[in-house]
């Protein structure tokens, strides 16, 4: 593993497929300018909008945010996570949250299929229904070994609040943990941030956090702060509120000696 930059990038997607890719690469463009190598997406970063709607283009979201993290990949030469954006399953009429890892040649290095639907009447009144346009995941994030970016494995927004998933990323080698996310502005104040250091200090991992900013369409507002966080907890980078891209230093050198000042892992009983 080298030392490298990876970027986590945050947008305002709307239910507009195309003008959605074309404020991706526009952010990635900015991203790759900085030197990252590794790059993330939020959270249905191709379309934000109602259910139904999402569900009506899954079949031409699907087919085409493939195709363009692919070119993404070899035209910036990185490896670019496109956080969860949905697949259709055959004969269910309902789609998988998928997040895909690709790297510069274009070539898929890791799927994984959101397992925690976000089934929650949120207090300010927006009722969340996931289930309803959504199968869940049910296999356990694979962990990929890349030789020069370390081991990398994928979540989607709602699993940070389930520990047991990066516990067990954790006893697999786990160096980067992705959790792309369109998190709620009412949840995302208060536990956005706590949860994504919770997991970087408990697995002493590097967390990228890609993430959903301001009003996406009709009353749905999310929470920004697309950020990276080293394995000791601190926030190297953080989006603010504005589209835009969180940039650190992902170096296997602070990863060997944060795990040796505070050996936790070692430490388990269960
Ligand atoms: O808002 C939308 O339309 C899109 N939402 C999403 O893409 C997903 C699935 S509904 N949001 C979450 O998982 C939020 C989790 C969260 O906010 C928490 O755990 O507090």
């Amino acid at each position: 593993m080298k030392s490298y930059l990876a970027a986590a990038i945050q947008m305002t997607s709307v239910p507009e497929l195309e003008k959605n890719l074309a404020q991706a690469e526009e952010l990635i463009d900015l991203a790759v300018r900085q030197g990252a190598e590794l790059v993330g997406l939020p959270e249905n970063f191709p379309y934000m909008g109602e259910e139904k709607d999402k569900l009506a283009q899954a079949e031409a979201i699907a087919h085409k945010t493939e195709a363009f993290l692919k070119t993404m990949a070899q035209r910036y030469q990185i490896t670019i996570l496109g956080g969860g954006f949905p697949i259709p399953v055959e004969g269910t009429g309902k789609v998988y949250n998928t997040a895909l890892l690709i790297d510069p040649n274009g070539q898929e290095l890791s799927r994984y299929r959101k397992v925690h639907l976000f089934d929650v009447n949120v207090p300010d009144g927006n009722t969340y229904r996931e289930s309803t346009t959504v199968m869940a995941g049910t296999e356990l994030p694979s962990v990929y070994a890349d030789e020069l970016l370390g081991n990398i494995g994928l979540s989607v927004c709602y699993d940070v609040r389930f520990p047991e998933l990066y516990r067990y990323m954790s006893s697999k080698g786990v160096d980067v943990i992705f959790v792309p996310a369109a998190f709620t502005a009412f949840t995302g104040k208060d536990h956005w941030q706590v949860l994504l250091q919770a997991r970087a200090i408990e697995n002493t991992s590097y967390i990228i956090a890609p993430a959903q900013t301001g009003i996406n369409y009709n009353r749905r507002q999310t929470h920004g702060h697309a950020m990276i966080i080293d394995p000791w907890g601190v926030i190297l980078a953080d989006a603010g509120e504005k589209p835009g891209v969180a940039i650190a230093e992902i170096n296997p050198s602070r990863l060997e000696q944060v795990r040796r000042q505070m050996p936790s892992l070692q430490h388990r009983i269960f």
